[in-house]
C-alpha cells in the first residue's frame, strides 16, 4: 500500500502532493457553517480534479512529446468540435515543429497522433490483435438499437471477425461483376436525367450523390429512387434521412464524453436523433428480411447475407454467419460508409477534370472507346482516370482520421501504449507531407500515378486505412467511381457556368468527411449535341 501511495504521490503535480490537510481548529469558522451540500460539492471537485490531474500523467513516461491539457478543453478536445479542428492541430503540432508524432488527452484517455509510418504499420497491422477496435464500447452512440451490431463501431473481436468475414465475399470480383449490371442501368437513368437538365448548371455532389445512393439502394436492396427531376435529389426522403444520421448535432459527443451512455440509451431504446430515418430503414430492412427471395434475385448484399442467417443463440460459438439483427446493422453502415464516402470523391474528381480542360480531353481521348466490361475497369485499361481517382483520394480522401483502440498493454516502438489509450492517424496531413510525396506534395497532379504505377502500395497513401481492419468496400468503392466516372466523361463535356467562380477549397468537417467550401456548380453538356 506504501509503494501504492508513494507511486502516486511521485506523479501528482508539486503543488498538490504538498498540499497539507489543516487541523479542524484551524479552518475557518465561516468554512465549517457552511452547508453540507457545498462541502459535498467541493470535496467531490477537488477529488475529480487531482483524479483528473492524476490521470494526466500517464503519458509521463512514454517517450513522446506532449501536448499540455487542459480543463476547459477537456484534455485537449476542442478540435473535434470545430470544422478543420483536426487538421489545425496536426498541422501545429506536427508539421510546423517539424516532428511525426505527438501526445494528447481526450478527456483523460491518452492519445498518440502520428504520421510515422512505422508505427501506423505496428499498430494497424502488425500488432492489430491489440489494437482491432476503433473506439472503446459506445453502443449506438444514441441513434437506435438496431444499429449496434454495425462493423466499424464493433469493439469485441469475436464478433467483428465472424460478420468480416461473413461479408467479405460480397466484395468479391464475382459478385461485384453481377452488381456491375445494376448500378449500369441506373447510370442509364442519371445520364437521361442529366440531359434533361439541357445543360443548366447543376451541384455536382447532387449527381454523384444521387448515384452512389441509386446504385447502392437498387444494388443491396433492391430500392429505385424515383425521382423525375435529378434537381429533387436533395429533397428526397432517402438523402434528408441519411443528412439526419450523419448531422447530429452535438448530443452525439455524450455518447464519447459518457462513458457507457450510449449502451444505456440502446437498453432504454431511446433515440437522441435521425428517428425517422431510423424507423424508415430498420422497417425496410426487416420487412425484407421476413420475404423470400428468388435465387436470381440481385439485391446482393441483401439476398447474400440472408444466406448466412444463423440464430441468437447459434451466434456466441459460430465463426462464421449473421444474425437478423446484425443483417440489418450491416445494410445500414454498407450505406452509410458507402454513399457518402464515394460521390464526395467523385465530385472533387469532377471538380479537378472542370478545371482542366487540357485533362478532360485526355481523359476522352482514353475513355471514349472503352467498353463497361468489369475487366476494363483498371489501371491498365484506364491509366489516366484511376490516376485521377488516386489524386483525389490522395489530396480530398473522404475519411480524415484513422482511428485504433488499444484493448491491452503492449509496447510498440519503444511506447508503453496501456489498453483504454488510442492511434489517430490525420489523414490530410499524411497525404500531403513533401517528406513522403516530393516538393509537389500539395499540387493536384495525376501523372505521378502514370509515372510510378506502384505508388498506390505505398504506406503513406492510406486512403481506405490500413491492416485487416481496413476499408471492407474498398473494391466496390473503386468499381463504382471508376464505372461512373467513365460513363460520364464518355456522355458529357463538362464546363463551369460563367458566373461561377471555380474556387472551392477542401473543408473538413466535424465528421471527418470533407465538403467544399463553396457550392460546386457545372453544366453537362452531351457529347452528342457537341460534336
Ligand atoms: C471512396 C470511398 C471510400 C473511402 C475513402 C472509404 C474509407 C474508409 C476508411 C478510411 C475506413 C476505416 C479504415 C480503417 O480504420 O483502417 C473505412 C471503413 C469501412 N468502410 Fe469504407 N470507404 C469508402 C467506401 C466504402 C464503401 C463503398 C463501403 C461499402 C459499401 C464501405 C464500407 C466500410 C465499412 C463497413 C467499414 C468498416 C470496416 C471494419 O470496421 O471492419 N466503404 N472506409
Amino acid at each position: 500500500m506504501a509503494d501504492i501511495l508513494s507511486e502516486i504521490r511521485g506523479k501528482i503535480p508539486k503543488a498538490l502532493a504538498a498540499f497539507q490537510i489543516p487541523a479542524y481548529s484551524e479552518i475557518p469558522e465561516k468554512l465549517t457553517n457552511t452547508p453540507l451540500w457545498v462541502k459535498i460539492s467541493l470535496g467531490t471537485s477537488v477529488v475529480t480534479y487531482a483524479y483528473v490531474r492524476y490521470k494526466w500523467t500517464a503519458m509521463n513516461e512514454w517517450g513522446v512529446p506532449m501536448l499540455t491539457p487542459s480543463l476547459l478543453s477537456f484534455g485537449t478536445c476542442g478540435h473535434y468540435a470545430t470544422d478543420n479542428g483536426f487538421n489545425e492541430l496536426a498541422d501545429r503540432e506536427l508539421k510546423d515543429k517539424n516532428r511525426k508524432t505527438v501526445g494528447y488527452y481526450r478527456l483523460t484517455s491518452p492519445v498518440v497522433l502520428t504520421i510515422d509510418t512505422e508505427l501506423i504499420n505496428a499498430v494497424f497491422t502488425t500488432h492489430f490483435s491489440s489494437f482491432s477496435a476503433r473506439q472503446p464500447e459506445m453502443g449506438s452512440f444514441g441513434v437506435g438499437k438496431d444499429m449496434i451490431h454495425t462493423l466499424d463501431i464493433l469493439t469485441c473481436p469475436k464478433q467483428w471477425k465472424r460478420i468480416r468475414q461473413s461479408i467479405s465475399p460480397s466484395f468479391s470480383n464475382v459478385q461485384l461483376e453481377k452488381m456491375m449490371g445494376i448500378t449500369k442501368s441506373r447510370l442509364d437513368v442519371l445520364c437521361e436525367q442529366i440531359k434533361n437538365l439541357n445543360g443548366d448548371k447543376i451541384n455536382v455532389k447532387g449527381v454523384t450523390g444521387k448515384y452512389t445512393m441509386d446504385a447502392f439502394l437498387a444494388g443491396a436492396m433492391g430500392i429505385e429512387m424515383e425521382l423525375d427531376d435529378i434537381r429533387d435529389f436533395t429533397k428526397s426522403k432517402e438523402y434528408t434521412y441519411f443528412n439526419d444520421i450523419f448531422n447530429p448535432g452535438p448530443q452525439v459527443f455524450l455518447s464519447v464524453l459518457i462513458p457507457h451512455f450510449g449502451d444505456l440509451l440502446d437498453s432504454l431504446d431511446i433515440k437522441i436523433y435521425a428517428g425517422d430515418a431510423y424507423r424508415w430503414f430498420s422497417g425496410y430492412c426487416r420487412s425484407l428480411l421476413g420475404v423470400e427471395t428468388p435465387e436470381t434475385d440481385q439485391r446482393n448484399f441483401l439476398s447474400s447475407f440472408k444466406k448466412l442467417r444463423i440464430s441468437d443463440k447459434e451466434a456466441k460459438t459460430a465463426t462464421k454467419g449473421l444474425t437478423d439483427d446484425e443483417i440489418i446493422s450491416q445494410i445500414f453502415v454498407l450505406f452509410a460508409a458507402g454513399y457518402e464516402t464515394t460521390a464526395t470523391a467523385m465530385q472533387w474528381a469532377l471538380y479537378e477534370i472542370c478545371k482542366n480542360p487540357q485533362l478532360q480531353n485526355e481523359l476522352y481521348e482514353e475513355v471514349k472507346n472503352v467498353e463497361e466490361s468489369f475487366d476494363n475497369l483498371n489501371a491498365q485499361k484506364l491509366p489516366l482516370l484511376c490516376a485521377v481517382i488516386n489524386e483525389v483520394l490522395r489530396l480530398y480522401a473522404p475519411s480524415g482520421v484513422h482511428l485504433r483502440y488499444c484493448n491491452e498493454d503492449v509496447v510498440i516502438n519503444g511506447i508503453p501504449f496501456t489498453k483504454g489509450s488510442n492511434v489517430e492517424v490525420p489523414v490530410d496531413l499524411l497525404h500531403e507531407s513533401e517528406e513522403y510525396w516530393g516538393a509537389d506534395a500539395l499540387e493536384f497532379r495525376p501523372a505521378r500515378w502514370v509515372e510510378n504505377p506502384e505508388l498506390y502500395k505505398a504506406n503513406f497513401f492510406l486512403p481506405f486505412g490500413a491492416g485487416p481492419r481496413n476499408c471492407v468496400g474498398m473494391r466496390f468503392a473503386n468499381m463504382q467511381a471508376r464505372l461512373g466516372l467513365l460513363r460520364i466523361l464518355k456522355t458529357f463535356r463538362l464546363e463551369f457556368p460563367k458566373d461561377c467562380v471555380a474556387n472551392a477549397k477542401r473543408t473538413r468537417l466535424t465528421t471527418f468527411l470533407i465538403g467544399p467550401t463553396e457550392e460546386i456548380m457545372v453544366s453537362f453538356l452531351p457529347h452528342e449535341y457537341i460534336h
